[in-house]
């Protein structure tokens, strides 16, 4: 069956020297001045913060001086909002008010976002019953209208610029909190945290290491985006009377004056009232640009055209024939991540090529790129990866040569199981409920979308196709409450439901004790046999890929070092490579002596990125069996 070939080209640890500009490494910093919306925000920013601090200098004193000949005047060349009832250039005294307006709206969310962070993440290194009462107090602050609360502080501590300082960061504290919650909830609920707690690791530590890091990006982004709302909060108590108290003045106070006198000069309101809103609009923009900025880097769920996409081959490269009737064709996958020293290259010049129909093994040690290589396939690769092929064609079409929006279509040939089921069902919906969310995705385009019933029908159907016993009943729970064997087997289904031609399994038995692993596995070939799929099934176990797949291929530090038929595992001494060889000798079978201890894969280990002279087929066979 095994028409394909895959080599390992020569491997060179540098990136590729002419690349897509769009999947080029860059820093997270350059990235995000690329946004039109991030550099205008950042250079309004900026002149704001210039006029705040050289304001009262430059117009202080047309800010203060009164002058009775000049009252009331209106717009003009010398007076640009015009002047108030003492004659005061209002321009001025706008300019003069940004400092004040702005250290006042920055303060309020700072102590706003402070008290909130402290009381929605402190709750969750003092366990349940603290949380639970934490969230009430949350909850019931949430309900009293904001300007009420925010009268309440006036009326008990008296108007004044400290008094309003206060009163808006009570008002922010909550919505802080509810957020901090939120997320510190995702991070308390997590696998590391609940292994932080096995180890003994103190509540302080848990806190500052575990749960602020995981938390701090998307709050600082709300901070950002809380100030403008906060300037426009401080204005309106201002405007109101019980905010800035005459001498001082903010922009709120100024509106406040300005709109005395709008019948005979409208730019007396109109000049704060425009500054006010570009204040807001500054901090709005900056805040949506990082929050932009962090849902296509780090947070955004990676995608099939956005960074960490395929990077079309920007040189002619001098390639064979592409293999007549292959599924999927890849050529020299390279596959990159920055890092402190540089870009590293973990998957380095991968070719492989699958005929329809059959199941091929990929094995390989714990970090040789395995899954790198099959998430960079299948388009989700990491949006921090460099991803480079010289060819791949699936189903025939030449992805490299699609837009990224028809690649994105083209990939959905592609079906996906990933390895930890639990992560990969979402722990908020019934199983039923996403299951159902395929068919009504996946609908045909011209074709009506299927109602939610035959969705769910649908559903249920693929969860009884992979044996799950009682589907109706079952389709109705939530991932938590199946076993790791169904809910690998859940995914199995879902993987199916949209009938992609190949199917992708990564490590899909790894959680799973040997009998639960047997049904998977003889799941999944029936499946295929039946559907008449292609697989690609990654795992670290020969002997699992061994009965399952027809033909393994073997990687060792992000290259393709062997590839032969099943069939062969039973001479090891004719595989190519020492590492298969190493590999399929440190099988125990039952001729093994027990008596002796369990033969290893010794010492091969480099990092990639070593040198050439690192690698095992460098390196004499006794050293690697
Ligand atoms: N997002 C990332 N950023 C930086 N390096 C990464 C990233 N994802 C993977 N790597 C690195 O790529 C290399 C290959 O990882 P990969 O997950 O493909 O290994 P694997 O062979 O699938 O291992 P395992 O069997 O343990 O899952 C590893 O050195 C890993 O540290």
């Amino acid at each position: 069956m095994s028409t394909a070939t895959e080599t390992a080209p020569p491997a060179t640890d540098t990136p590729p020297a002419a690349t897509a500009p769009s999947v080029r490494a860059r820093s997270g910093a350059t990235r995000f001045l690329t946004s039109p919306m991030a550099v205008v925000s950042l250079v309004l920013l900026a002149a704001f913060v210039v006029v705040a601090v050289v304001g009262p200098t430059v117009w202080g004193d047309a800010a203060s001086a009164t002058r009775p000949d000049a009252v009331l005047l209106p717009a003009s060349g010398d007076h640009w909002f015009g002047t108030d009832a003492l004659g005061r250039d209002i321009f001025a005294r706008v300019m003069v008010a940004t400092r004040l307006s702005l250290v006042m709206a920055l303060s309020a969310t700072a102590a706003g976002a402070v008290a909130g962070v402290l009381l929605g993440g402190l709750p969750v290194a003092f366990g349940a019953r603290v949380q639970r009462a934490a969230s009430a107090v949350i909850t019931t602050w949430l309900a009293f209208p904001v300007l009420l609360v925010a009268m309440l502080v006036v009326i008990l501590l008296d108007a004044g610029t400290v008094t309003a300082v206060i009163a808006l960061a009570v008002t922010m504290t909550p919505s802080f909190a509810r957020l901090t919650q939120t997320l510190a909830a995702r991070v308390g609920g997590s696998e590391y945290l609940a292994a932080a707690r096995l180890l003994g690791i103190s509540r302080t530590r848990q806190l500052t290491r575990y749960v602020v890091p995981n938390i701090a990006e998307p709050v600082i982004v709300n901070v950002t985006l809380s100030i403008g709302g906060g300037l426009l909060a401080l204005s309106s108590l201002s405007f109101l009377g019980v905010g800035v108290q005459p001498p001082d003045f903010d922009w709120g106070r100024l509106l406040s004056d300005g709109f005395d006198q709008v019948y005979t000069s409208s730019a007396a309101a109109l000049g704060p009232g425009a500054v006010i809103i570009l204040a807001g609009l500054t901090f709005g923009m900056l805040g949506e640009s990082m929050a932009a900025h962090l849902r296509g880097g780090r947070t955004r769920s990676v995608g099939r055209g956005g960074p960490g996409a395929l990077a079309v081959a920007p040189m002619p490269v001098a390639l064979a024939e592409p293999v007549v009737g292959a599924l999927l064709e890849v050529r020299g996958l390279r596959v990159t991540f920055p890092g402190p020293h540089g870009p590293r290259a973990v998957v380095r010049g991968v070719d492989l090529v699958l005929m329809p129909g059959e199941i091929v093994g990929v094995v390989g040690e714990s970090g040789s790129g395995k899954s790198v290589t099959m998430t960079a396939i299948a388009g989700l690769a990491d949006p921090t990866a460099h991803v480079h092929a010289d060819r791949m064609l699936l189903r025939g079409e030449d992805l490299l040569a699609l837009s990224p929006r028809d690649r994105s279509a083209a990939l959905r040939a592609i079906g996906m199981v990933f390895q930890d089921s639990l992560t990969a069902l979402n722990p908020a919906l019934r199983v039923g409920t996403q299951l159902a969310e395929v068919p009504r995705a996946a609908r045909v385009a011209g074709t009506a979308r299927p109602s939610r019933r035959a969705a769910h029908q649908t559903a249920v159907a693929a969860l009884g196709a992979v044996q799950i016993t009682d589907p109706e009943r079952r389709a109705r729970q939530f991932p938590h409450e199946f076993s790791g064997g169904m809910r690998q087997r859940a995914l199995i289904a879902m993987a199916q439901m949209s009938g992609p031609p190949l199917l992708v399994a990564d490590e899909p038995t790894t959680a799973l004790d040997v009998t639960v692993q047997r049904q998977v596995l003889t799941l999944l070939r029936r499946q295929c046999a039946e559907n008449g799929q292609t697989a690609v099934v990654v795992s670290h176990d020969i002997a699992v890929l061994g009965e399952l797949c027809e033909r393994l291929v073997v990687m060792y530090q992000g290259e393709v070092v062997d590839a032969f038929p099943t069939a062969d595992l039973r001479t090891p001494e004719r595989l190519a490579h020492p590492y298969s060889r190493a590999l399929v000798r440190a099988l125990p079978d039952l001729s093994t002596d027990v008596t002796q201890p369990l033969a290893t894969v010794e010492a091969l280990l480099v990092a990639p990125g070593s040198g050439p002279e690192d690698r095992p087929e460098d390196r004499p066979e006794e050293e690697v069996a």
